[in-house]
């Protein structure tokens, strides 16, 4: 790989004797992974037969690419991630109930992690910037099949005063100059200058800062990036400790092939030995940086008062005849579930996590689980709520097969038997829940969202 010649001369600046097989690993191929989603009712058994192996720091992770227009895709059952990226959210390690925030979080690949490391109870709020990212990121949280996750379209510093010391975790997976990602995306070489991660550092700090507003004392704050520049992983921890003394860092435990931080790439501080490097000379991945850390006493930035901004608007609230309509669809269908917080979006309903604050003016994305789409005096059913159900949640559901699975991605209707009675069906392929169809008369009508066919 051609790097540049500034770059290699900064690595063996820093890496000495190890420099030659740093650099050298730019030459192998990339590796790629995928994570099982535990919030399914099954293994993704054919993804997991063409993998070449288990990554030994995560109990969901394997080594293997994807197809991505396999059963076990489409539906959520996998989700590719490249196998250092995964220790993110092992090192996040959430728990069940908690509120957590990812504040970078397009395309999802960390979101849909912690989600299931959360068992999908609590709240995650996953934020991107970007609105396109923040739409390809509701749509992977939505294959997922999450019922407690808000995706938001924010700069980090409009949620801080949406958010003040609200969260028990957050992760601030930040943008960086992605020098890990060299290998899998070669055309990211040209960005790159000397100064280039003293810029990116720059940025990140603004997003930290922000972050660490919306920590609770006591909360845990994690920092990563997809670099190995010091300016952007240990120099800015460095930073963190001196401006936010009521900061500590937090050990990670460590498998043998990963390194610790490097004090001596920042200010000398040892604590930096407790954050973890992955590098894709020492181990199978692209590399990572990561550092952990709690906020011990109240938090340290005046928390600003919140603004009174505008409550829901009545556009929010159903109307009666909504409300019994949609009533009459769930007690008819899902008569086990319950749907708490409903609200409209124009006319698409959805189920609001418990426990998320009012979100005001905030540029919303998905409120929460998407339920379905008033139309004049009919619910339909979304294509979020299918991927959300296991097949005995609903009071009809229909075993297809493989070829009328691909029938309906591509939009078609099929038969089955004439005597199966009229109404809605979630479609069960494999064992696998993947969205609503309609039976009339014997056919099956199509309500995969046309976006999506393929
Ligand atoms: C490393 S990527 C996140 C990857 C994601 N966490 C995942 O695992 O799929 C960083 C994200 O930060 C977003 N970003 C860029 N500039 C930003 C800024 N100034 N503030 C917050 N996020 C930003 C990018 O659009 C990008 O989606």
């Amino acid at each position: 790989m051609n790097l540049p010649v500034a770059f290699q001369n900064k690595y063996r600046r820093l890496l000495g004797d190890e420099a030659d097989a740093f650099l050298a690993s730019f030459d192998e191929p990339s590796t790629s992974g995928f994570r099982s989603n535990p919030l399914k009712n099954g293994q993704p058994q054919a993804t997991i037969e063409q993998s070449s192996g288990r990554v030994p720091y995560v109990s969901t992770g394997y080594y293997g690419s994807v197809n991505g227009k396999s059963l076990d895709h489409v539906t959520g059952w996998i989700y590719s991630q490249e196998p250092s990226a995964m220790f993110v959210g092992e090192v996040v390690d959430p728990q069940p109930g908690e509120k957590v925030l990812d504040l970078c979080a397009a395309p999802g690949g960390k979101s849909t992690h912690l989600i299931a490391k959360m068992k999908d109870q609590g709240l995650l709020v996953a934020n991107e910037i970007f609105a396109k990212r923040a739409q390809v990121l509701a749509s992977n949280l939505e294959r997922w099949g999450t019922k407690n996750t808000v995706v938001l379209n924010e700069r980090p510093d409009s949620l801080e005063k949406q958010f003040p010391a609200f969260f028990d975790r957050i992760l601030v997976d930040a943008p960086c100059s992605g020098e890990g990602m060299f290998r899998k995306e070669p055309a990211g070489i040209e960005y790159w200058n000397e100064n280039y991660p003293a810029e990116c550092a720059n940025r990140q700090r603004k997003i930290l800062q922000s972050a660490l507003k919306m920590l609770k004392a006591g909360g845990v704050l994690v920092y990563s990036t997809c670099t190995f520049a010091p300016e952007e992983d240990e120099q800015n921890i460095a930073w963190l400790l001196k401006e936010y003394p009521a900061l500590r860092m937090l050990s990670v435990e460590k498998i043998p092939e990963m390194d610790d931080g490097r004090p001596e790439w920042a200010d000398q501080n040892p604590e930096l030995k407790k954050a973890v490097r992955l590098f894709p000379h020492h181990m199978k991945g692209e590399g990572h940086f990561i550092a952990k850390l709690q906020l011990t006493e109240q938090p340290v930035t005046p928390v600003k008062k919140k603004h009174k901004k505008k409550g829901r608007t009545n556009n929010n609230q159903l109307t009666k005849d909504e409300r019994q309509l949609f009533e009459k669809w769930s007690t008819k269908y899902l008569p086990k579930c319950e749907f708490n917080n409903l609200v409209k979006f124009g006319e698409q309903l959805f189920a609001v996590p418990n426990g998320m604050p009012d979100m005001g003016s905030l540029k919303v994305q998905t409120p929460g689980l998407h339920l379905g789409t008033f139309k004049k005096n009919r619910f339909e059913p979304a294509l979020a709520l299918g991927l959300a159900l296991q097949p005995e949640q609903m009071t009809n559901h229909l075993d297809i097969t493989k070829e009328q699975w691909r029938k309906y991605v591509h939009g078609d209707t099929f038969n089955v038997e004439r005597s199966t009675p009229n109404g809605w069906y979630l479609l069960v392929c494999e064992g696998h829940t993947t969205g609503f169809g309609k039976v009339v008369n014997g056919i099956v009508k199509n309500f995969f969202p046309k976006g999506l066919r393929f």
